[in-house]
């Protein structure tokens, strides 16, 4: 078994969760503290401006230069909240066999017409691992991208040893409501997984736009809203919807265009419902039938949109991560934990059926601190 704590900053740039796990990246799996510290608004800024950059960065060219700024931002904000979630749980780097960071997402594109996509998590293993004195590994998607793979969702690898863990009957689907939204089925045909279209990144950014804060408390406003089917339409008219699964996507794959006009409720209400209509397309394309689906990330406070997910799969059980004992907010955090072990022991943290990878495939990058041991020849 190892210590590892995982950090995770997801597509919706709200924070950097973290989370401390007991695992043999394999069956065994002991939850730890865990927290979700709030993304400081100098960091968001420079991550944000970093996004516009690599939107327009061409593929071949030199990263843009802002790319170095903020590496070196993301890492300062890991070891300031790191630092502070270790005081308050009574820990210390030294605790820990391993860190394991995904990194800030800055670019997504998923292979296509022949070339291999292309994906950028941001961070600085090296210097994390400098600077707290445990090795590191980052850079989860790498090897799958290079491999023709989607590089994402990763996550399913952890989904099924949860569900092993926890005795779950099969078939079962968890469902990450984060920026992007995503699934993982787990039934006889072992793992299925996709992204399946913007879970709360849209809704977030039409909050943003009208100055309404930085999302809608439980979906308050969404509820009060007219839903305009013809808007909903047009967003499932996107190719994404064409293609068959596995596949991934970047959190600005898609846009307000189409909602432009709308007044604000409605806005909100119709871009709930096509987060609803993507995620039942998603459940559809990959003919999975689940007995249990578990709602997990930050849209599982979302109210509005859970009663019309649980509406919308009944007979089927719908039920948040933390009916389970499993920690919603935790799970990304956690689950970059356990694939660093993998990465440890060389297994694989994804599958044909989870990013279209051709064979099950080990990924993550590892670095050690300055005059560790084993960063020295031998
Ligand atoms: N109380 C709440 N009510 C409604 N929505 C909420 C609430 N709390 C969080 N959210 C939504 O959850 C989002 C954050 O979710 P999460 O942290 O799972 O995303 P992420 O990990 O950044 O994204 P991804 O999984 O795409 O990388 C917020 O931006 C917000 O839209
Ligand atoms: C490229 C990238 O960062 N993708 C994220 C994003 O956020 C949700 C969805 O899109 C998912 O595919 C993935 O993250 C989770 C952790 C995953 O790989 O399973």
């Amino acid at each position: 078994m190892m210590k590892v704590l995982g950090f995770m900053t997801g597509t919706s740039l709200d924070g950097v969760d973290m989370a401390v796990l007991d695992t043999d990246g394999e069956t065994q799996v002991t939850f730890g503290p865990w927290s979700e510290s709030p993304m400081p608004a100098e960091t968001r800024k420079i991550l944000e401006a970093t996004i516009q950059a690599a939107l327009v960065w061409p593929r071949g060219a030199a990263e843009p230069a802002i790319f170095g700024d903020a590496r070196q931002a993301i890492v300062a904000c890991h070891l300031d909240a790191a630092r502070e979630f270790l005081d308050h749980n009574g820990l210390a780097f030294s605790d820990f066999d391993v860190l394991a960071v995904h990194g800030q997402t800055v670019l997504h594109e998923r292979p296509k017409n022949g070339l291999k996509g292309r994906t950028v998590q941001l961070f600085d293993g090296r210097s994390f691992a400098d600077a707290t004195g445990v090795p590191v590994v980052c850079d989860f998607r790498q090897a799958d991208i290079e491999a023709g793979g989607e590089a994402a969702p990763l996550m399913p690898v952890y989904h099924r040893a949860l569900a092993q863990n926890a005795g779950l009957e099969l078939p079962l689907l968890v469902v990450n409501l984060g920026g992007v939204a995503n699934i993982t089925a787990i039934d006889a045909r072992g793992l299925t997984a996709l992204d399946t279209g913007p879970a709360n990144g849209l809704m977030d950014q039409w909050m943003r736009r009208h100055d309404r804060g930085d999302f809608d408390h439980e979906g308050r406003i969404a509820a009060t809203g007219k839903v305009h089917a013809d808007k909903v339409a047009a967003y499932m008219a996107h190719d994404y919807f064409k293609a068959a699964a596995p596949k991934s996507l970047d959190r600005y794959d898609f846009n307000l265009q189409a909602i432009e006009g709308l007044s604000f409720e409605d806005g909100l209400a119709t871009l709930s419902a096509f987060t609803l209509q993507s995620l039942l397309a998603g459940i559809e394309l990959v003919n999975a039938k689940p007995k249990t689906i578990v709602l997990a990330g930050g849209g599982r406070h979302n109210l509005h949109l859970v009663n019309q997910i649980t509406a919308a799969l009944s007979p089927a059980r719908v039920v948040l991560a933390e009916d389970l004992g499993w920690r919603g907010g935790a799970l990304e955090a956690e689950g970059f934990a356990y694939m660093a072990v993998r990465s440890l022991k060389g297994l694989p943290i994804s599958f044909p059926g989870t990013t279209g990878v051709k064979m099950p495939l080990p990924g993550g990058k590892i670095s050690y601190p300055k005059n560790w041991p084993q960063s020295l020849p031998s």
